[in-house]
């Protein structure tokens, strides 16, 4: 049977220059730090708004590696497995002999990535045995550490998307805010107010590039193991090729996947936020026959399948689009004809939003043409339609981003806003990353 998640607890990012990115992530995208984890072999440093947590991770150098390091792949020896011989990480006393990536794996990844999902379980070694059986393989075996607030038992599993890991962490018996081994450095979660002008709640959605012609095993792998249900992006996709955009040169493959949240009961503060929704997630591959894409770009500098992108959610995608951009973070544009061009001004302002406006940081609309009665409410007037903006990618290859998204009663995604990206991601190619228009090869 597949084992239930509870919810999406963290991301964890493996980076060579921690500082840079935790700085990027304060003064850039607005989040809080709020915990860290500093031994002398690792930097391990928390940083969230609203629900939405990261963890990043420096890459340690190949020295700071130590002898005790968790195996890279755990054998397939352990399936009788019981919590009496679990190993157990006591804080405090012994820090030289705890693994110097704590509730992760290095898998020394040659460039900067987000490789780890970290979902809360009920159960772990229960999950552990289950996904065992099922043929998954273990980073690390089920592990608990205990601090003066508890105790949690994690355990991470191998998926089969690239170098992406996820971290099963049950965290029912701890008391504390984050996780053991963690200083907590901004204590008063009920006094943090709500960034008004940067309303990020929670991660929408997780995107991950994959080879061509393995959507379908990676679907099958979470639906098998974690009883993740495919949704429609779009009323007319169809149920083996996806959501599949074709047209002006764009050529992807999207097929989407949800999880279920169950009970939510017993898991500590400050995550009991009822109506907290699901994240989903997203696999991409490219078409054959179709110019480059940026699901091309990804394998090829990321040197593997992965994440992609990260959704972030927000109320309000004008404020944090703003907010983000005064702070310097770039985002991708659409070729200004995308704001003039008569349906889409029409969309635009049907929808009640200003055209300059939106065009200022590369906001994309798209109206759902899907009708479901039950999510109309969330919108003005009676069409329910998404805001997009991406970031340009955030490390120094062309890989991971970021995006924005505002959700008014659409739940997919907008197959405009695809092209309209893929236009951006062109123009970017042709004239930013490869010198300006003067090196520019004319076809
Ligand atoms: O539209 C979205 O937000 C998606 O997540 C779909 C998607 C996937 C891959 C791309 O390169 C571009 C868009
Ligand atoms: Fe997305």
């Amino acid at each position: 049977m597949a084992v239930p998640l509870r919810r999406l607890h963290h991301v964890s990012l493996f980076v060579s220059n921690g500082h840079k990115l935790a700085s990027d992530l304060v003064s850039k995208y607005k989040f809080n730090l709020f915990a860290t984890r500093l031994t002398d072999r690792s930097t391990q440093v928390a940083f969230r708004k609203g629900a939405a947590v990261f963890v990043v991770n420096e890459r340690p150098t190949q020295s700071a590696l130590g002898l005790n390091e968790w195996p890279q792949v755990a054998g397939n020896d352990r399936n009788d497995q019981n919590s009496a011989d679990a190993p157990r990480v006591s804080l405090g006393k012994h820090k030289r002999s705890q693994p110097s990536c704590l509730y992760d794996v290095h898998l020394d990844h040659p460039v900067d990535s987000v490789s780890n999902v970290c979902f809360e379980v009920s159960d772990v070694e229960r999950a552990f045995k289950e996904l065992r059986r099922l043929g998954c393989d273990f980073y690390v075996p089920p592990t608990t550490v205990e601090d003066e607030n508890g105790l949690v038992t994690y355990s991470v599993v191998k998926s089969v998307v690239g170098n992406v890991c996820h971290t099963l962490i049950d965290k029912t018996k701890y008391g504390g805010i984050f996780l053991p081994g963690f200083d907590v450095t901004e204590k008063d979660w009920d006094l943090e107010k709500e960034d008004l002008s940067c309303p990020v709640t929670h991660f929408d959605h997780v995107t991950y590039a994959c080879p061509r012609n393995s959507t379908h095993q990676v679907m099958k792998w979470y639906e098998k193991l974690f009883g993740f249900h495919r949704f429609f992006i779009d009323g007319d996709e169809d149920v083996d090729e996806g959501f599949v955009v074709n047209q002006e040169g764009v050529g992807l493959r999207l097929t989407a996947m949800e999880y279920w949240k169950c009970s939510k009961a017993g898991i500590s503060l400050p995550f009991t936020d009822k109506s907290e929704p699901d994240c989903k997630f997203v696999i991409a591959e490219s078409l054959p026959h179709q110019s480059r894409n940026q699901v091309d770009t990804f394998l090829e500098q990321h040197r593997a399948a992965g994440i992609q992108h990260i959704a972030l959610y927000t109320k309000n995608i004008v404020s944090a689009a703003h907010t983000m951009a005064e702070a310097g973070v770039q985002f991708f544009s659409p070729p200004p004809a995308y704001y003039t061009e008569v349906g889409k001004r029409q969309e635009i302002e049907e929808a009640g939003h200003d055209p300059r406006k939106l065009s200022e940081h590369g906001i994309l609309l798209d109206a759902d043409l899907q009708q479901d009665p039950s999510s109309l409410k969330e919108c003005s007037g009676n069409k329910r339609y998404l805001l997009q903006v991406f970031t340009k990618p955030i490390f120094a290859e062309d890989t991971f981003f970021l995006e924005l998204i505002e959700r008014r009663g659409a739940t997919g995604f907008g197959e405009g806003n695809i092209r309209a990206l893929w236009r951006s991601v062109q123009a970017y190619m042709e004239n930013e990353r490869e010198g300006g228009p003067q090196r520019k090869t004319v076809q």
